[in-house]
């Protein structure tokens, strides 16, 4: 394992663990901006690069270290890509999951099977330190269905009501390793190191 090479710039206990998992098994180490004491960034921006950017940017300010920060969400074509940026927050209460939920499935209690497509987004970014002007950023996508039902208990926030129509399992219903391997978020972080290869990672 190499020394701790940046700050993960995340203070969500589900993507951290996803985070642990894929960066350990490429052999990475990382420390946490929990771990360092470093406060959530605001997320004002407009767009999941934006917010990605401001993430990783308070991280690698407050800790002089290199940081790596994901901006997600979950966007439903039905609701015209809500709840989108604002996944975390959408029932009004910061990543009050089951809240969260219970106001995606409300808002689509009436949508038929065939148009209750969504797909995951994830960016992720590294920045070498705070003012670096060239970030390497990273997106991925993961394309389902919402369930009209919560299933699974595994994963986190939207995982038990987005369904992997291939596989015919819920995002909270695979094991972690094979979520790592088909989520927006492991896909995101395939393509950043790839992006890296040949220079820092
Ligand atoms: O900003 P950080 O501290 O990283 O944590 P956060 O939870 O606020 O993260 P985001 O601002 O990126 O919001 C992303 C939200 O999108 C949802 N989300 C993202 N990836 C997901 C996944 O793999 N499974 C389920 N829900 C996910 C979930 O509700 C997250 O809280
Ligand atoms: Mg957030």
């Amino acid at each position: 394992m190499s020394p701790v090479k940046f700050v993960v710039a995340s203070s969500n206990a589900g993507k951290l663990a996803e985070f642990r998992d894929l960066l350990g098994a490429a052999g990475y180490a990382f420390v946490t901006q929990g771990e360092l004491g470093v406060e959530d960034a605001e997320e004002t921006g407009l767009t999941f690069v934006e917010n990605a950017l401001l993430k990783a940017r308070h991280a690698a300010r407050a800790t002089g270290l290199p940081a790596l920060a994901d901006d997600s969400g979950l966007c439903v074509d039905a609701l015209g890509g809500a709840p989108g940026l604002y996944s975390a927050r959408y029932a009004g209460v910061h990543g009050d999951a089951q809240a969260n939920i219970a106001k995606l499935l409300a808002a689509m209690k009436d949508v038929p099977a065939a148009q209750r497509t969504a797909h995951f987004h994830a960016v992720i970014v590294l920045l070498r330190h705070a003012d670096d002007p060239q970030p390497v950023i990273a997106e991925g996508r993961w394309s389902g269905l919402i369930l009209e039902a919560p299933r699974g208990d595994g994963g986190f926030g939207y995982d038990p009501v987005f369904l992997d129509p291939e596989n015919n399992l819920s995002a909270a219903e695979f094991e972690p390793a094979i979520k790592n391997r088909l989520s927006h978020r492991g896909r995101a972080l395939a393509a950043l190191r790839q992006k890296l290869a040949d220079t820092w990672l």
